[in-house]
């Protein structure tokens, strides 16, 4: 990067594993070194580039790097030693350092001859792929004092009536001592829990106070003001202390029962103690023998278990899926009086429509759609290392089978084997997130030990996963606390104000970008639901219920309908248009919690795509080619959309259509010349919750204009059809089992004029852009493969027929031709016949491909690949043959830095390929990678 002179950049690279760019910088550090005569300013600069390398590598505290450049610029910069421009390219140099730290500690190795090891971060796994500064606001939170999180976050799932209310009360000890009989769970029921030193699971209210001694009797403080628990049943309390991290441990004393309580209360004006002084009288009134000291042993593993009982009737199962996700174990229970092929009946008449398990699926349709959904909701084809197994399967109605002890549990496992090989065969990934032990219940006999090992196995597996234990600051603890206090006094939806009042009554309120990392990571953590957009950042929603109880308005039965509006429901019932006076009349029907906060309502069933706003017809001016609607560029699109368009009075709720389109070839299939091929989303282990097409529509019915024939808007079950540019252009979507198509058609008299290739691939990025964010999936987070793959159906089949002659266009990248396996007779495809419209881009660089790349990769070809690879950079791994694993084990050796990392994996791909390793085979590889970039 810089020479003696500062001004020749210097080359470097080799096949050594080290960046290039580190290999650069040391180099030039060097240089710098060795032409300065002056012993001192070289043991000043020394001072300051190591200053700067520790910094980077362990601290990170801003100060260090402001602290250091300003000694720099003070002390040698532009001085007789370095040149204006040297002194530049030195500052370049410094925030290179400090913004690498692979960077930083290879100059320290080679220029100073200092080995400053490896900065174990303590961030879990999952941020890290946070922006840097998040990173820095929790590493540096985490200094004022850390525990180690060790929640369980049970979810019990399975058809309705199979026993799984009757199963979470005899796991939960004040439930099964209660003897209470089950009701059909509406929704979601939560259940927050302690476990007990002798393995038993207590509700958690009644032992607040020991959760809040015990979590702090875990965690190392080293300068918050709060208050500790050391032992059993001695309390230290601390000094107030500035929480700038500055200070050293504060020390503290011992002391007995008696003097906890008078401390507690000379301290009661402290916001902690306030929260604490209540428990403790209370103890005082009810318990006259304080059995505070029992507390803390009988809690000593501060383990908490939080239960998520969910509804078993399918109308639910879409709203599910909001709350699974990879931090959570899994029971999946299954009726054992019940044979797989049994039809599952349901009484209500609207489930199923929305999750897409159909009226009469069977037993063995319910269990492939629950593993299936866990499956994509959680860790598909994990960013972090292997994928550990999750899901429990538990067997119920013991009771009901035939035979002795020993033969009920091989039905149990003959039936869940069976199940397994029938939805799932042999070799899918799905598999690897199943437990070999599997459970065999009878929920009417509570006292069986068979739950005790039940909840040994569930935490044994909790354990077990990447994310136990890891590091959570201490001084979020009261705002988690505020969090639960409001739970606990019923508040479902909370706006912003209500957490920064609660945040501000607390001693150490958390700052700035602090507290909405903190809401971020619990949203992560499945505890609340707060989404950073425009609309909806000044909401969270404290108890999942809530959005599911909203979600049920749109999709149940609504009694007594006001005749007066009789015409606005028949819209309602058969086209799904969901007009003002109808949305009314649900809200004024509907519970307070969600008829009172009817904007919001609105505002979270449009981000969650449950239904959309149509655009006004004479204000379409092209708004949603660019409206990928992508979560994180909502914002953006916002923006885009409402200064472009005007949207009608009225709402779609897609998964209301019911209609199916009368014969689907005549719009699949149009017969017009100028018309694209048909592009296929194919979801990877044929599965597709069907709501993901039903979201995809809402996405384009605020994107595009819905289509109509005559009065009628082309929407229908399954299929739908918008105007693009002022409609010369139509779009039609339309999905069967896992996979989504969509085509485009041109109407124009003109010979000459022909599809317009930018609008396809807009539109194809917006499609695509939606699919990633219903997965969950995000360019911004490109170390998971997606969770589909694109067709493209032989264009020379006339009638588009479902998953026939799909051609892969990922293989068009190394191939200029495939054979289409559905027509006769055979023939093949060309790249160009097949990618012409919606691929263009692909196709050019594709086609790009001479006889000259034909030789074997050099190092510079590697390091200028290096610095080209944008967000496809994963996907070019494996494109190369590297395993996710081995990816994964490379990016953390070299500490996230892509350039590096990119530079290795290559230089590992040409090393097992050898005279395989040209770099027309890269070109291609990258090429194919691109597919999954965000371009
Ligand atoms: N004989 C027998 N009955 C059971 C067993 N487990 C549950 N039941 C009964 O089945 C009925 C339904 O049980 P629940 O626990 O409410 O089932 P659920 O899965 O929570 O039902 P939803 O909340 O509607 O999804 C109740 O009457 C239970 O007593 C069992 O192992 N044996």
């Amino acid at each position: 990067m810089i020479d003696a002179e500062g001004t020749q950049p210097i080359v470097g690279g080799g096949g050594d594993g080290i960046e290039p760019t580190a290999i650069e910088v040391a180099r030039g550090l060097q240089r710098v070194k060795e032409n300065i005569n002056d012993e001192n300013v070289k043991k000043d600069l020394q001072d300051i580039i190591s200053k700067i390398c520790h910094g980077s590598v362990q601290e990170r505290s801003h100060h260090i790097l402001t602290e250091n450049i300003r000694s720099f610029v003070s002390n040698l910069g532009s001085s007789v030693h370095f040149s204006l421009n040297q002194t530049k390219q030195i500052i370049k140099t410094i925030i290179v350092l400090w913004s690498k730290p692979s960077i930083a500690k290879h100059v320290m190795k080679e220029v100073y001859n200092e080995d400053i090891g490896e900065n174990e971060t303590d961030v879990p796994k999952d941020l890290e792929n946070m922006d840097e500064k998040a990173i820095e606001i929790y590493s540096r939170a985490l200094k004022d004092g850390e525990e180690e999180i060790r929640n369980i976050r049970l979810m019990v799932l399975g058809m309705f009536g199979v026993g799984k209310t009757s199963l979470v009360n005899n796991l939960i000890k004040d439930f099964r001592e209660k003897n209470i009989v089950p009701v059909s769970t509406e929704g979601i029921d939560l259940h927050r829990c302690q476990l007990m030193e002798n393995g038993d699971w207590c509700l958690d209210k009644e032992h607040k106070l020991a959760k809040y001694i015990s979590r702090f009797n875990k965690v190392t403080i080293t300068s918050v003001s709060t208050l500790s628990v050391r032992d059993d049943s001695k309390i230290k309390l601390v000094q107030d202390a500035p929480v700038a991290g500055d200070i050293p441990p504060i020390q503290s004393e011992s002391r007995s029962l008696e003097t906890i309580k008078e401390s507690v209360k000379e301290h009661k004006e402290e916001d902690i103690i306030k929260k604490i002084l209540p428990l403790v009288e209370l103890q005082n009134e009810n318990t006259p023998e304080p059995d505070l000291t029992q507390i803390p042993s009988k809690t000593k593993k501060s383990t908490t278990v939080s239960v998520w009982d969910f509804a078993g009737q399918t109308l639910y199962y879409s709203t599910h899926q909001f709350f699974l996700n990879k931090r959570s174990i899994y029971l999946v229970m299954m009726d054992m009086t019940k044979r797989l092929d049994d039809h599952v009946k349901e009484d209500d008449e609207e489930s199923g429509i929305w999750c897409g398990l159909m009226k009469d699926c069977t037993y063995l349709e319910v269990f492939k759609f629950w593993l299936n959904a866990i499956h994509m909701y959680s860790g598909y084809q994990s960013s972090v290392g292997r994928l550990k197994p999750s899901i429990i399967l538990v067997g119920t109605r013991k009771d009901e089978m035939m035979g002795n002890s020993e033969e009920k549990e091989m039905k149990k496992d003959t039936f869940f084997d069976d199940a397994l090989q029938k939805a799932f065969g042999e070799d899918s990934p799905i598999l690897t997130h199943i437990h070999n032990r599997k459970f065999l219940v009878n929920n009417l006999s509570p006292q069986d030990p068979v739950f005790h090992e039940l909840r040994k196995e569930i935490l044994a597996l909790a354990e077990s996963q990447e994310y136990w234990g890891e590091k959570s600051p201490v001084r979020w603890i009261p705002m988690e606390q505020s969090l639960d206090k409001l739970r606990d006094e019923r508040k479902q939806l909370l706006k912003m104000e209500d957490i920064h009042q609660a945040n501000k009554s607390n001693a150490h309120p958390l700052v700035g970008d602090e507290l909405a990392l903190f809401l971020d990571i619990q949203h992560r953590h499945g505890n609340i639901l707060y989404f950073n957009t425009n609309k909806l950042k000044h909401l969270i929603v404290l108890a999942p219920q809530w959005i599911i109880q909203a979600f049920k308005c749109f999709i149940t039965h609504i009694p007594n309908k006001n005749p007066s509006n009789t015409g606005a429901w028949k819209d309602y019932m058969n086209l799904a248009i969901l007009k003002p006076e109808v949305f009314n009349e649900i809200m004024d029907k509907s519970d307070s919690t969600i008829g009172d906060n009817r904007v919001d309502v609105i505002n979270y069933m449009e981000h969650l795509d449950v239904m959309a706003k149509p655009l006004k017809l004479e204000e379409v001016k092209e708004a949603g080619n660019k409206a990928a609607v992508h979560q994180v560029e909502e914002d953006k699109l916002d923006a885009v959309v409402h200064l472009n368009t005007k949207y009608l009075d009225f709402h779609i709720v897609p998964c209301r259509l019911k209609k199916p389109p009368p014969p689907i070839s005549k719009f699949t299939s149009p017969k017009i010349k100028k018309r694209t091929q048909v592009v296929c989303f194919v979801f990877c282990e044929k599965f597709m919750p069907p709501s993901f097409f039903h979201r995809l529509v809402a996405v384009c019915i605020r994107t595009w204009r819905i289509s109509k024939e005559g009065d009628e808007n082309q929407l229908y079950n399954g299929l739908a059809v918008f105007d693009l540019r002022s409609a010369a252009y139509t779009l039609t979507i339309w999905y069967k089992d896992h996979i989504i198509y969509a085509r485009i058609s041109y109407f124009t008299k003109n010979p000459m004029s022909d599809i317009d290739v930018t609008l396809c691939q807009d539109v194809r990025h917006t499609l695509r852009m939606s699919l990633l964010n219903f997965v969950g999936q995000s360019v911004e987070n490109p170390r998971t493969a997606t969770a589909f793959d694109e067709y493209i159906q032989c264009p020379f089949m006339q009638e588009s027929l479902h998953n026939k002659g799909m051609l892969r266009v990922k293989k068009f990248m190394y191939e200029n031709e495939l054979n289409c396996k559905s027509c006769s007779p055979r023939h093949t495809v060309t790249r160009a016949e097949a990618l012409n419209y919606w691929f263009k881009n692909r196709l050019e660089q594709a086609d790009n491909d001479d006889e000259n790349l034909n030789r074997p990769v050099e190092d510079s070809d590697l390091l200028k690949a290096s610095r080209s690879v944008g967000n496809e950079f994963w996907m070019l791994g494996i494109e190369l043959g590297l395993t996710n694993e081995r990816m994964n084990e490379l990016y953390a050796e070299c500490r996230k830095d892509h350039c590096t990392f990119i530079y290795r994996y290559m230089a590992e791909w040409r090393e097992s390929e050898n005279e395989k390793a040209t770099l027309q085979r890269l070109y291609r590889a990258m090429n194919a990678a691109q597919l999954y970039s965000s371009k």
